[in-house]
């Protein structure tokens, strides 16, 4: 299989091309620098000179507050560079895999949320993605929107680098507990994005699949495993949405439930903690 990864620098996007390696399938990883998703023609003209059988879009703006400012960049990424991807698909018989996240949801509910559950998003990010979203699932191609939630790496930019970050240079760090969702190693997206490339009921038509580890956190359980973990000598204090205020309003509750991604795809999902761990100790190893 030829597959195209784009955003192919982020978080996943890195995690794709580790495993890269060890995978019988053929891979373009492209960036903005290579291929802009913005740019409709320069995806047509990719495809035409690249055999493609699958595109991965890793690309996204994901900025949560800037995203409040920034509503005209945010909408472009995040939603028409899909309905790009979509045509070209749509055209070239191409399946497409793509990315959205838990930020869809209003935080409102209070058992794990199954993909049929109403979205509802409060902030620009999730507004933008959940249009996305509606570009794929409304299109006839064969493709899956896979939503996922707090996703951190060795790579790139996110939580735990933060709050390891902020942990070596404070000695003592206020972190939200009434914000309820589930950490996501982006390596362990990753090895379930390839799997279900490959699987027999990736076949057709378009499916809205809920993925992250198991298990349910707040950021201050978050924040207080990164410091354990990392061996940080930082108390992390709990503290309310209202006691740290950011322009992006986020959803209280987001865990999703990940029954479907199991039973269709097999799929095995590791706790959040053990993942949280393999994480830390490869980002030693650098
Ligand atoms: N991060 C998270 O916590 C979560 C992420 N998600 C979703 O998962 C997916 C992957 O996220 P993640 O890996 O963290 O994202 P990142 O922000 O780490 O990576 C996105 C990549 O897309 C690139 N990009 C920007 N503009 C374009 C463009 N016009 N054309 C091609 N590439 C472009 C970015 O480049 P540059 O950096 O130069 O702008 C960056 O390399 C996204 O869809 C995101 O919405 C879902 C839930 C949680
Ligand atoms: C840095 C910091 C953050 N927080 C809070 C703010 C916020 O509610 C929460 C998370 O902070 P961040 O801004 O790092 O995370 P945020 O950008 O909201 O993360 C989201 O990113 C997008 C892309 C997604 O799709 C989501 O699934 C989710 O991962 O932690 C504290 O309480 N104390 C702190 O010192």
């Amino acid at each position: 299989m030829n597959i195209l990864v784009t955003g192919a620098n982020g978080q996943l996007g890195s995690e794709l091309r580790a495993l890269s390696d060890q995978s019988s399938h053929s891979f373009i990883f492209t960036d903005v620098n290579e291929l802009d998703i913005l740019n409709a023609d320069a995806i047509q003209e990719f495809v035409k000179n690249n055999p493609i059988d699958v595109i991965i879009n890793c690309a996204a703006y994901t900025a949560v507050d800037k995203a409040e400012e920034d509503v005209e960049t945010a909408r472009a990424l995040n939603a028409l560079a899909v309905s790009n991807l979509v045509s070209v698909c749509e055209d070239k018989n191409i399946k497409l895999i793509h990315i959205s996240t838990d930020y869809v949801f209003d935080g409102h509910n209070f058992k794990p949320l199954e993909e049929h559950c109403p979205v509802a998003p409060i902030g620009v990010y999730g507004k933008t993605k959940r249009e996305g979203e509606e570009y794929l699932l409304n299109s006839k191609i064969t493709g899956a929107v896979i939503r996922t939630s707090w996703l951190y790496s060795s790579y790139g930019n996110n939580f735990v680098k933060s709050m390891m970050r902020l942990g070596r240079e404070k000695n003592e760090l206020g972190v939200i507990f009434d914000q309820i969702g589930t950490p996501t190693y982006a390596a362990d997206l990753a090895q379930t994005i390839l799997t279900i490339c490959q699987h027999p009921s990736f076949g057709c038509g378009s499916k809205l699949i809920h993925y992250s580890n198991e298990g349910v956190a707040s950021w201050y359980d978050f924040a207080s495993a990164i410091m354990e973990i990392a061996g940080i000598d930082c108390c992390v204090k709990p503290i309310e949405t209202k006691d740290y205020p950011t322009p992006a309003a986020r959803p209280y509750y987001s865990v999703m439930n990940k029954a479907l991604i199991k039973e269709e795809f097999g799929i095995e999902i590791p706790y959040w903690r053990d993942s949280l761990r393999k994480c830390i100790e490869r980002m030693k190893e650098f």
